[in-house]
């Protein structure tokens, strides 16, 4: 039995100031509802104040990357696996869309990330999905099966026992235009049986595939019905408590 995992992905958005106020009204609306585990990532920034405002909560906190290796080194503006997990961090999204897109993240770099996450203590969420020109010629599968052989195949199977992925269909992120339940589950299964080719039947029944692109409170409940998705990863609604609450209380 797989437990939801419901993420919020802060993205750019939120000072510490305003990331003490979320979780002032958050903590509260969340706090009977057990069903899901639950996560934000918020900037870097804002790190230490939501660990301080989420101790003592089910919250786990996870930066939004991290860098390759744990070993401190003149990389200006990067941050350690090691310095998230010691900053009070328990997970790392890697390899979003947006960093592939704008900032050249490779399946090849992905997966050096992934490592040393797992190495730091870290869980990372690792990201794979397709753009529109992709699933609109048909090559949905084929652009998953590059990025999950390029990447995440290259865990061991003991690495790979500890990661999250996150399906992000490119084109549904921030747009509104939420994949179908139907849509996201015909993917989230071509996930799992890519996971089950190369980690076996027992490796891909136990990992969480979370889908990730325009959930809200009022389209969560369709996707969470569907047998292959396992949570969320949220962006736009997990800037706000109370629709951030609706997806964790689906
Ligand atoms: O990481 C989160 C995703 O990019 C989804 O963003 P969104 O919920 O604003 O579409």
């Amino acid at each position: 039995m797989r437990t939801p995992l419901m993420a919020g992905n802060w993205k750019m958005f939120k000072t510490p100031a305003e990331t003490k106020a979320f979780f002032e009204k958050f903590l509260p609306l969340v706090a009977t509802s057990t069903h899901a585990d639950v996560a934000i990532c918020p900037p870097f920034v804002d790190i230490a104040a939501a660990v301080e405002a989420a101790a003592g909560s089910r919250v786990g906190i996870g930066g939004q990357n991290c860098y390759w290796q744990n070993k401190e080194g003149a990389f200006t503006a990067e941050v350690t696996p090691a310095m998230l997990k010691a900053a009070g961090c328990t997970y790392v999204i890697i390899g979003h869309s947006e960093r592939r897109q704008y900032f050249h993240e490779t399946d090849e770099t992905v997966l050096k990330r992934t490592k040393a996450a797992l190495e730091a203590g870290l869980i990372p969420m690792v990201c794979v999905g397709e753009l529109l020109e992709e699933r609109e010629s048909g090559r949905t599968n084929e652009v998953l099966a590059t990025q999950f052989n390029g990447g995440i195949a290259g865990l061991t199977p003991e690495e790979f026992a500890k990661i999250v992925i996150a399906y992000e269909p490119v084109w549904a992120i921030g747009t509104g235009k939420v994949a179908t339940p139907e849509i996201a589950q015909d993917t989230h299964k071509a996930i799992r049986d890519l996971v089950a080719a190369k980690f076996g039947a027992e490796a891909a029944a136990a990992v969480r595939i979370l889908y990730g692109g325009s959930v809200k409170p009022d389209n969560v409940k369709g996707l969470m019905a569907k047998p292959d998705i396992d949570g969320a990863l949220v962006g736009g609604a997990a800037l706000k408590p109370e629709d951030f609450a609706g997806v964790v209380n689906f």
